[in-house]
């Protein structure tokens, strides 16, 4: 049987990191960010309901969603957020459910789901256990401002539109501190593998 583990953690709390050292390792992962992107290509379901449902506004000129004008509107509306989120949702754990099947067919030992809500969504239910990668608050605002090149408002809105890392923390079977270095991170996530025997 397969050990399927959900990887989470915040925004720019270090998931994708982690995930590529997991990748690195041969371990088969789904990736949520991925999947959400690729179902609101231009044509697709989510797509049409994004443009009825916000507008043309939201749109490039090619005609693709214009992601960081929907940012802008999402992550400063908590309804409109939940509007989006129930359009892409679905749509993303369908795609995720299928992928994760079709490695456990093709019989891999464990199945890493990064996702990113997975407590925010209640997603605990389809995985056995739980990451959680956590960087303290100002070390998370710090990273997403110098990645994103965001004012501080704008790092802000996107921080506090999520569960806070610290409450995460309460409900994850381990923890991964990301606050150190990348080698660090990267020692304690091989110990809790060997743990669970997956290397
Ligand atoms: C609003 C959108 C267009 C902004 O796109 P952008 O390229 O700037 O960000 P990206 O998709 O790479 O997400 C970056 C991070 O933002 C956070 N985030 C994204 N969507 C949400 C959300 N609805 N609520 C809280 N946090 C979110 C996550 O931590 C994610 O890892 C995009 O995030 C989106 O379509 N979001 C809705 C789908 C979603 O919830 N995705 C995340 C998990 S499935
Ligand atoms: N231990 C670390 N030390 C220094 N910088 C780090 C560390 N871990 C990650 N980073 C940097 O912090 C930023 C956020 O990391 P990453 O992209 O992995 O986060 P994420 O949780 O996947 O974010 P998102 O959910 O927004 O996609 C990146 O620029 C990454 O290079």
């Amino acid at each position: 049987m397969a050990l399927i583990i959900g990887l989470t953690g915040g925004i720019a709390s270090g998931k994708s990191t982690v995930s590529k050292m997991l990748e690195e390792l041969g371990l088969a992962i789904v990736d949520a960010d991925k999947i959400a992107h690729q179902v609101v290509e231009v044509g697709k379901p989510a797509y049409t309901e994004i443009v009825r449902v916000f507008g043309e506004k939201v749109l490039k000129p090619d005609l693709s969603i214009n992601r960081p004008e929907l940012g802008a509107i999402i992550f400063n509306d908590k309804q409109k957020r939940e509007m989006l989120n129930s359009i892409v949702h679905p749509e993303v754990r369908k795609e995720m459910l299928q992928q994760a099947d079709r490695f456990i067919k093709n019989g891999a030992k464990a199945v890493i789901l990064d996702i990113p809500l997975l407590f925010e969504s209640k997603l605990t239910h389809m995985v056995q256990k739980t990451i959680l990668v956590y960087v303290d608050e100002e070390v998370q605002l710090e990273r997403l401002m110098s990645r994103n090149g965001y004012t501080e408002a704008e790092a802000k809105a996107r921080i506090f539109s999520q569960m806070p890392l610290i409450e995460k923390k309460d409900l994850a079977d381990v923890v991964l501190d990301n606050n150190g270095s990348i080698n660090n991170t990267r020692e304690q996530l091989l110990l809790i593998l060997s743990k669970w025997d997956i290397l």
